[in-house]
């Protein structure tokens, strides 16, 4: 087994809080060595052991990759009139998903696999190692079931979203959508996911239907998630609290019964800030999560619709700036928060043992990531100790 020695790196996030400087455990003048796509030793370059090969990171600083817990990658179209709309006036609403189902069953699976691979690698170039990816613009047992095929064919993560906006066919039929969700959806396309992911919102799916869908899925081997309280105040947190949902989505419209919930629960509070720019809604309260207790995660959530970006850095300067979180807890939540809102112990930190998923910066240390917003700071990417992404020089 060969050995590979990443030396000279300014800063190094390792998110092992058994080193200095709270959550993040960072080690200044560190190195890195892989063995075998794992993390095999961190510390202090003068402490580094031999290996067999080294790469120079010629005082750049590192940090685990992103790991992007919320995306919806499976579709086809394009909604930017829809965004043009919002920017002069037109408030949001869940119905805007029709358009990209209607778009999304016209297309081939190859169709729908090249646009997933292309954001894939969109997100990989800026930093995210890991990327869930939900269905949830097919909404028939057919296109569902090609959706979560090409998902679970790109991602580890795949996510049946079956309930994300009953489709025109079932618009007032919302009950026999959901039975046609227990009935056939479900079966058919547990084999091929991890998660399954309602819309408990005004306009999605209420309460008692989305507690159906998810115990549904539950009963075929699925983990809940849900997408809930993004639009307005509701029942979509506490549904998840009371499921033991792996994680709740957006989170902007809270009570404090909800934010006690959350904080008493092992049920991970997911912040999308990019969704929330992208409609002008209202930020979520993300201070007022962390300081109650809540475990919270950061996700670029891109889909056509709310969130047409696939840059974490982008969404930890909005995180920085508007959600009130510190530099710090925003690469916590992008980094470990993630991993946690994916019950991942493997990825979002760099400790011995971890898969050697990990980004280096065009600058000293993390802090540039929401100080330089905007600014393209990745210089390289790398999974499981490969290199998957590496900036040329000009
Ligand atoms: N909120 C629900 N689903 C997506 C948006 C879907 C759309 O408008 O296309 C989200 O996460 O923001
Ligand atoms: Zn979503």
């Amino acid at each position: 087994m060969s050995s590979h020695l990443f030396a000279n790196i300014s800063s190094l996030v390792t998110n092992d809080a058994s080193h200095e400087r709270g959550a993040l455990g960072v080690i200044d003048n560190a190195a890195v060595v892989v063995e075998d796509g794992r993390i095999a030793w961190v510390g202090e370059v003068a402490q580094a052991p031999d290996a067999d090969s080294s790469t120079d990171l010629d005082h750049r600083a590192v940090l685990p990759g992103f790991v992007e817990s919320h995306s919806h990658l499976i579709f086809a179209g394009d909604r930017s009139h829809d965004f043009a709309a919002r920017m002069e006036g037109t408030k949001y609403s869940a119905g805007g998903i029709r358009y990209t189902i209607e778009q999304t069953r016209a297309a081939s699976p190859e169709q729908l696999e090249n646009n997933a691979r292309k954001l894939l690698d969109e997100y990989a170039r800026s930093g995210s190692t890991t990327v869930e990816i939900k269905t949830g613009y097919g909404q028939s047992a057919e296109s569902e079931l090609t959706g979560i095929q090409v998902a679970s064919s790109c991602s580890d993560e795949a996510t049946l979203l079956a309930a994300h906006v009953a489709p025109p066919e079932y618009a007032d039929k919302h009950d026999e959508y959901v039975q046609m969700v227990v009935d056939r959806m479900i079966p058919e396309c547990a084999p091929h996911a991890k998660w399954i992911d309602v819309f408990c919102e005004k306009g999605a799916f209420t309460e008692d239907e989305s507690r159906t869908v998810l115990k549904a899925g539950m009963e075929h081997g699925l983990i809940p998630r849900v997408h809930g309280n993004q639009l307005t105040y509701g029942a979509g947190v506490q549904l998840a609290v009371e499921l033991g949902a792996a994680s709740v989505d957006h989170v902007v419209y809270l009570s404090d019964a909800d934010v006690d919930a959350l904080a008493n629960s092992s049920t991970v509070a997911t912040v999308l800030p990019g969704a929330d720019f992208s409609t002008r809604n209202d930020y979520p309260n993300a201070r007022r999560l962390i300081d109650a207790g809540a475990t919270v995660a950061l996700g670029a959530d891109c889909n056509p619709g709310t969130s047409f970006t696939t840059s974490i850095p982008f969404c930890i300067a909005l995180a920085v700036r508007d959600l009130h979180m510190s530099p710090d807890e925003a690469v916590w939540a992008a980094t470990a928060g993630g991993a946690a809102a994916l019950q991942r112990t493997d990825i979002g930190s760099l400790t011995v043992g971890a898969r050697a998923n990990f980004i280096a910066l065009d600058a000293p240390n993390h802090l540039h990531l929401a100080y330089r917003p905007g600014v393209d700071l990745i210089s390289g990417v790398w999974r499981d100790g490969a290199s998957l992404y590496e900036r040329r020089s000009a």
